[in-house]
């Protein structure tokens, strides 16, 4: 018997529908639906509004399309023209909302982080002591049409035919050529990065810390290239990935930056992690210490903590007979920690991650606990560990709302109750939000 021969699924990409907008979703899309019942997720479109929408990725009977919208019929009150060149059906992927009113973006935003807590969480923003607000960073509170000058770090693609550096288009590996981030700080872009030759590297990070002059580029060479002379409008060390092993090596200069927050000096090695808009670290340490209220002489653990922002935080306000434990998987990271919060002997950084150190630790009792995971959260097994170890208050920050509310669900499960929570727009025309969640036990909050 022959084999049926199989269908390969027919792609819809480049049709065109006429739909009504509804509501944002997670990921800087809004949700419409054809007529005949398929959803979409549609980029560059506003609810409310009613759009042609041409297919970007999908196949018939897929269960949901990707699209953008390329004419707008019935423009939103919250639609302004672009403010920059480069954004579009398309085009640069860095932003999702260009195309919005800055308070309509927060306003997106909150509507997505809404939706997250009640559908992952089964949160209202009553009981999840939430004001329903993202709040903008100090100064960020722009009219219509400007834009505020925060990343200072930006990760340039470079294009392989030209050697130009640009951006990345939005799920694609193609660069979009730009002459300027608009969103760039003000430290990025007076690095000219844009006018230089990048030929033979896949990408150029430019680094502008906050709080000192220290500038950097970290350059990702494609495989047997050569690296460039780095000549730049500005002093900056530079640093290269290595292509076989991943690790970050010193070209020139100082292999670290130094960012300033809650006034302390902390060094960032290696391109390693450091909160992106100029105002975020001092933001979400107050909005962490405000939550947690430490008092001293209590026991701490900073879970994901990077160099040891909220560490070094914490114990400032600890005191000498306070004591923190940070738990940080990055070896580069941990080796910055360590050297930045060398004055206070009560201060330990572990290394490794926090699911596997965090049980060898033998700890099975703390007063407050700060996490801060990467994207996809902490977990259902290191949330469970968490609710064992009897905190009188837990701060959460949030990079994602959906990985937050998730594990917001399983505090309640190991008997923790959300006490408040914040959002602040520290990605401003991006999706992006960052939110902290203070929870406490419930016994204590009855
Ligand atoms: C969002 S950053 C937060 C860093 C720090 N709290 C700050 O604000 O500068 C998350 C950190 O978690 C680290 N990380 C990721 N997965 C981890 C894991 N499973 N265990 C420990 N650290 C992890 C990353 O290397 C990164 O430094």
């Amino acid at each position: 018997m022959q084999a049926e021969p199989t269908k390969s699924p027919v792609s819809l990409v480049g049709e065109e529908y006429e739909v009504e907008i509804g509501p944002v979703a997670h990921g800087g899309h809004c949700i419409a639906r054809t007529a005949e019942g398929q959803v979409l997720f549609v980029r560059h479109a506003l609810p409310g509004e009613r759009v042609v929408a041409r297919v970007t990725e999908g196949e018939e009977g897929a269960r949901f399309l990707r699209a953008d919208a390329v004419r707008i019929l019935n423009p939103s009150k919250d639609r302004i023209e672009a403010p920059c060149p480069f954004a579009g059906p398309g085009r640069c992927g860095g932003c999702d909302w260009q195309h919005a009113k800055p308070g309509a973006q927060r306003r997106l935003k909150a509507d997505v982080i809404a939706e997250q807590l009640q559908r992952l969480a089964g949160l209202t923003p009553e009981e999840a002591g939430w004001d329903g607000t993202v709040v903008p960073a100090e100064g960020d509170k722009l009219p219509a049409g400007e834009v505020p000058q925060w990343r200072t770090r930006v990760q340039y693609a470079v294009d392989a035919s030209t050697g130009k550096a640009g951006l990345r288009r939005h799920r694609s590996h193609e660069v979009e050529p730009i002459d300027h981030c608009m969103i760039a700080a003000a430290g990025v872009s007076e690095l000219g990065i844009e006018k230089r030759d990048w030929t033979g590297m896949e990408s150029v990070e430019a680094i502008a810390a906050t709080g000192s002059q220290d500038r950097q580029v970290v350059l990702t060479p494609r495989p047997g290239a050569r690296l460039p002379l780095v000549e730049l409008d500005r002093p900056v060390s530079v640093l290269r990935v290595d292509e076989k092993s991943g690790g970050v090596h010193r070209v020139h200069g100082r292999p670290f930056v130094r960012e300033r927050a809650d006034g302390r000096t902390y060094r960032v090695g290696g391109g390693g992690f450091w909160q992106v808009h100029p105002k975020a670290a001092d933001t979400l340490v107050t909005a962490v210490m405000q939550g947690l209220l430490p008092r001293k002489g209590e026991m701490a653990l900073d879970l994901y903590c990077g160099v040891g922002l909220f560490a070094g935080a914490l114990a400032d306000r600890l005191g000498e007979q306070g004591a923190v434990l940070g738990i940080e998987s990055g070896k580069r990271a941990v080796e910055d920690a360590r050297h930045n919060l060398a004055d206070f002997p009560r201060v330990r950084i572990e290394q490794g991650k926090v699911e596997s150190v965090l049980p060898r630790t033998g700890i099975t009792e703390v007063d407050l606990i700060v996490l801060d995971p990467p994207r996809a959260g902490a977990g259902r097994k290191t949330v469970a560990h968490l609710s064992g170890l009897g905190a009188r208050r837990i701060a959460y920050v949030a990079c994602d709302p959906a990985a937050l509310a998730r594990d917001l669900g399983y505090f309640r499960e190991g008997g923790y109750r959300v006490r408040t929570l914040r959002a602040f727009d520290l990605f401003p025309m991006t999706h992006h939000v960052e939110c902290v969640a203070v929870l406490e036990p419930v016994a204590k909050g009855a």
